[in-house]
């Protein structure tokens, strides 16, 4: 067991270093650093603490939501009623460790819900009260922050709090986000891409951006974050229903048993002690596993929080366990996602001035953050003379009479202007995927030059994404002299990206634990090929739309297969939202975050190796611990029915192998250590039984063997050396 003395979870202060190096079931070492943070090593002192909380817990309401520990509690209740009636040592002794046995039981929930609270703790700082500056046709009006509503729109500047949760749909900023994610480098959040999501509760270091608020106050992610920390949201489990029913079951069975024992004692000329036989039934049910239950699913809940991955749903942590195919997007979630204009390739014929000014106007409406740099790249680098600041902004804002944005859209994967002349001829400027703009050009009777062609070969070759530019209409003004009515393409635009590092050693681990890796990209299938051999992963499929991802994790999961989806982008959502696990990037848009069942953020899509893991030694764990208690119940026959038959059969005394002192003292001892040891079991719960990666059979071959053996030997031991100890006491025989 690792013991952490140095800090209590309920300090409240978050840890530098939650995860050391004395931490065995560290399955991948990943940079903490400071945030979201706790300890997850089992710290003893919690017990003490969460003490009052597991008291609290004794309500009737809150016992029956467990049936194992009901049946433990109402016997407990029965046994008291009955000492208290006719007192005994022997009445006391089993009353007084029926109780402990359901405050043990609380015990481990409370710890476990404890380690949480630390977490919400600090997460409530962040949720600090603050001003919003909400704009109204243009004016704007200061609002509290809990007075917002979905869809509206807030100013935020240098220096400020973000009142709620939206998406930036003006400007670009940088923002503090370490209140939540811990990384205390600031990130760029900007309109038009994949890295417009805001959290409330964050800081803009730089610029002003406005917010469109996506969610109503007291919904917002910081508050989910909470819930989900306090385990205020946790619901079973299909499993864990599963488990449950079974647990019920046996307990039912046992009861039967048990009241059948009393009509044969009579038979047998004995009158049955019912405190004896309550003492047997708790014995025999199979409290250990009932007890541990919910802790096992809160801890690992948690232990995802430690490597700051918020999982929504504890059915997606499960899942996470069984994953076979693992598929991402490309951009923002295997790369950077910073796609930057790098290059301007003209077609013959064309100079790169040319090119660079039908460039400059194709992107001049264009909010994302391609389109910004495409701007960038022809005014800095090829000295486009910038349309005057009234045009410019007529346009982006797509109220210029002459000026039409054709806004970029996943499906068609181009975007441009239509500008009509005077003359009410209008002229297309588009730009976008080759294989989307060639569509366009051919459709209008036009072809892509061959050398275009080449060009895009070899900037996709290169990793890097290719846009096409073509124009079609007549020329009004200054661009390239394209003649008539015709279209005509001019040449590529080069977008680089960098792949993040230590992701082919990633997915490598990753087929080491049976995990095929598939990259879906909308991207044209040489940049995806260049972009996954890069970054290892198994397989890719490119030029994919919005509806293609959804249907490949559908195919996938037809096949009967559980699969994981890792993405940022509101095209990604659908899929997210199919995927048995869906973990959204925290850099993506709101859609995407809503969508999945898991945000990572630190937006690191090999995280899934953790989150596998995490799931992994959950399904272990409670497997483990359902062994090891059902083994243990078992080997309290041994104690127990000697106890209870020996006077009228004396042949039942051979089982007594123990030898214990007396019928009342190994009943005693029975109950003692019942429930002993769930408290034994509960730093083990938390923590979860170690995990390496390797076949699950062995796995399952090697626990049964260890928690199954040790489940019956571990009460032979028990038993009898507090056996030595009961037989002092008074009334024991
Ligand atoms: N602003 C833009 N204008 C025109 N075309 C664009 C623009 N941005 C991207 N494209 C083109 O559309 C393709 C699809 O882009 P999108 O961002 O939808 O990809 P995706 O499906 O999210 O995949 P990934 O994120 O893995 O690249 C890009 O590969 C590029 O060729
Ligand atoms: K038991
Ligand atoms: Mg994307």
């Amino acid at each position: 067991m690792t013991v952490d003395t140095d800090r209590s979870p309920t300090s409240g202060a978050p840890a530098e270093g939650r995860q050391g190096a004395d931490d065995p079931d560290r399955v991948a070492q990943t940079e903490r650093r400071d945030g979201l943070v706790t300890t997850g090593a089992f710290d003893v002192r919690a017990l003490i603490t969460s003490l009052p909380q597991a008291i609290r817990k004794l309500t009737p309401r809150a016992q029956a939501r467990n049936p194992v520990m009901f049946v433990v509690y109402l016997g407990a209740v029965v046994t008291t009623v009955l000492a208290t009636w006719q007192p005994s040592w022997f009445a006391w002794a089993v009353a007084a460790w029926l109780w402990f046995t359901v405050v043990f039981a609380n015990l481990a929930e409370a710890v476990a819900e404890g380690r949480g609270r630390a977490q919400a703790d600090s997460l409530r700082k962040v949720k600090r009260d603050s001003v919003a500056r909400r704009i109204d046709d243009g004016t704007i009006t200061e609002i509290a922050g809990s007075d917002l509503r979905i869809g509206d729109l807030i100013a935020v500047e240098a220096g400020e709090v973000i009142a709620g949760d939206g998406d930036v749909v003006e400007g670009i900023a940088t923002v503090d986000e370490s209140a939540i994610t811990g990384e205390s480098a600031p990130v760029v959040r900007e309109s038009g891409g994949d890295r417009s999501a805001v959290t409330g509760g964050t800081v803009v270091l730089s610029d002003r951006i406005i917010v469109k608020i996506t969610t109503a106050p007291g919904e917002t992610f910081v508050d989910r974050m909470i819930a989900l920390v306090e385990g205020a949201s946790r619901k079973k489990t299909p499993n864990e229903i599963a488990l449950d029913i079974l647990l019920t079951t046996l307990t039912i069975i046992f009861l039967l048993a048990v009241v059948a024992v009393g009509p044969m004692q009579q038979y047998a000329g004995q009158s049955p002690d019912p405190i004896k036989l309550i003492a047997l039934l708790v014995c025999l049910i199979p409290t250990t596993i009932g007890a541990l239950l919910s802790s096992i699913g809160i801890a690992g809940m948690d232990r995802l929080v430690q490597r700051n991955v918020l999982a929504m749903s504890g059915r997606a942590v499960e899942a996470a366990g069984d994953i076979d195919t693992l598929l991402m997007d490309k951009t923002g979630t295997i790369t950077f996602g910073n796609r930057r204009a790098t290059d301007l390739l003209g077609a013959p014929g064309v100079t790169t001035d040319e090119l660079a000014g039908v460039a400059y106007r194709c992107s001049l409406a264009d909010d994302t953050p391609e389109g910004r740099s495409i701007v960038d790249l022809c005014l800095d680098s090829y000295g486009v003379e910038p349309l005057d600041a009234t045009l410019r902004d007529a346009t982006r804002s797509n109220v210029h009479p002459e000026f039409t944005t054709v806004p970029f859209t996943a499906e068609t994967r181009m975007s441009g202007v239509d500008r009509t002349g005077s003359d009410g001829r209008v002229v297309e400027y588009r730009k976008g995927a080759a294989d989307a703009v060639a569509r366009w050009v051919t459709a209008h009777g036009g072809t892509v030059p061959e050398s275009v062609l080449d060009e895009v070969e070899r900037v996709s070759s290169g990793g890097a994404t290719p846009l096409v530019v073509a124009v079609r209409g007549a020329v009004v003004g200054d661009e390239a002299a394209v003649g008539d009515d015709g279209v005509r393409v001019l040449g590529v635009i080069q977008l680089s990206d960098v792949v993040k590092p230590g992701m082919a050693e990633r997915f490598a681990q990753m087929r080491a634990m049976g995990i095929r890796t598939v990259m879906v990209t909308g991207d044209n299938p040489l940049t995806a090929q260049a972009i996954a051999a890069e970054a290892g992963v198994d397989d890719f499929v490119a030029e994919a739309t919005p509806e293609d991802k959804l249907a490949l994790i559908r195919k996938e999961q037809s096949g009967g297969r559980l699969v994981a989806m890792t993405g940022d982008g509101t095209n990604d959502a659908p899929a997210l939202a199919q995927a048995d696990v869906g973990l959204a990037m925290n850099t993506g848009t709101s859609a995407a975050k809503e969508a999945g069942n898991m945000v990572d953020l630190d937006s690191d899509p090999t995280k899934l190796i953790d989150v596998v893991a995490i799931g992994k030694q959950l399904l272990i764990t409670r497997g483990a611990l359902t062994t090891f208690s059902l083994a243990n119940d078992l080997a309290k026959y041994f104690a127990i029915l000697p106890a209870l038959f020996s006077v009228i059969y004396p042949q039942l005394d051979a089982l007594n192998i123990m030898r214990l002192h007396s019928a009342q003292s190994a009943i005693v001892s029975a109950v003692v250590f019942n429930a002993l040891i769930i408290v034994a079991l509960i730093p083990l719960s938390l923590r979860g039984v170690r995990y390496r990666p390797s076949s699950a059979s062995r796995l399952l071959g090697r626990n049964l063997l260890i928690y199954g053996i040790g489940g019956v030997i571990t009460p032979f031991l028990g038993i009898w050396v507090i056996d030595l100890i009961v037989r002092l006491l008074p009334g024991m025989g």
